[in-house]
């Protein structure tokens, strides 16, 4: 029997919204009915200056949040980073690791993502894993082989069903407008729950997959569709709770 399990549409801010966008998220808060939440768990992970104060707001709604990204020490000398600890401090229940962003701008390789994840885990937060090939290595025919090795090299020993969601990423779908076909959807996350079945047996089975890349509420239905996507890990459409309610009432 297939395992059953509860998606999560969570959306990345990015590096966007300043303190008038709390607004813009006291309404999502506001609009995200209990029968969505019921369907669907729902999460926001904004820029960390507005994760307290969002935090708060969220409180008794259906709505958590999350962090982008954490350093892999509790603490220390690391001018501008922000621990997993911290996170959790300001009401965080997760964080983003290993976004293509991250990999890209500053240079993180999979062995500082899987560092990453256990420090998520140490502070009590889940970690959203970002995968991904990038144009050149589709083209190539590669995606499959890149999507593995990262998945080897970025999700440690000890992931499980409750600390560990995998997001899929294809980089050139981010922000582009651009996304795979259902089928190729199909294949790639096909290919992500063998992958973690064989290596962390139920939890595998169980661990939620997510998609991500231009989804928005047009092509959502069709993308949380396929078969092994459990949710979707959006940029842009989250920023507007309308939209980002679109997409999550492909579940409701
Ligand atoms: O983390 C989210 C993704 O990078 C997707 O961004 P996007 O929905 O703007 O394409």
């Amino acid at each position: 029997m297939a395992v059953q399990i509860k998606p999560l549409v969570a959306g990345n801010w990015k590096m966007n919204g300043l303190k008038a966008a709390l607004g813009e998220f006291s309404k999502l808060c506001e609009h995200a009915s209990a029968d969505l939440a019921a369907a669907t768990d729902l999460m926001i992970c904004p820029p960390a200056t507005l994760l307290g104060a969002m935090a708060a707001s969220a409180q008794e709604t259906a709505i958590s949040v999350g962090g982008q990204d954490c350093h892999m020490a509790e603490k220390g000398a690391h001018t501008g980073d922000i621990s997993a600890e911290m996170l959790a401090d300001s009401g965080a229940v997760a964080v983003i690791v290993g976004h293509s962003e991250r990999r890209a701008d500053h240079g993180e390789t999979d062995d500082t993502v899987a560092a990453k994840a256990q420090a998520a885990w140490r502070a009590g937060l889940g970690a959203i894993i970002c995968v991904g090939e990038t144009e050149a290595e589709r083209k190539a025919g590669k995606a499959i082989e890149v999507v593995s090795g990262q998945l080897a090299g970025s999700v440690p020993v000890g992931a499980t069903a409750d600390n560990t969601v995998i997001a899929y990423e294809p980089v050139w779908a981010i922000g582009t407008g651009l996304t795979p076909t259902a089928e190729d959807v199909r294949e790639m996350h096909e290919s992500i729950r063998k992958t973690l079945a064989a290596r962390f047996k139920e939890h595998g089975e169980g661990m939620r997959i997510l998609y991500g890349g231009s989804v928005k509420p047009a092509n959502a239905a069709e993308l949380l569709a396929v078969p092994n996507v459990n949710g979707a890990l959006v940029g842009g459409a989250s920023l507007k709770a309308d939209d980002f309610l679109g997409i999550a009432a492909a579940y409701g």
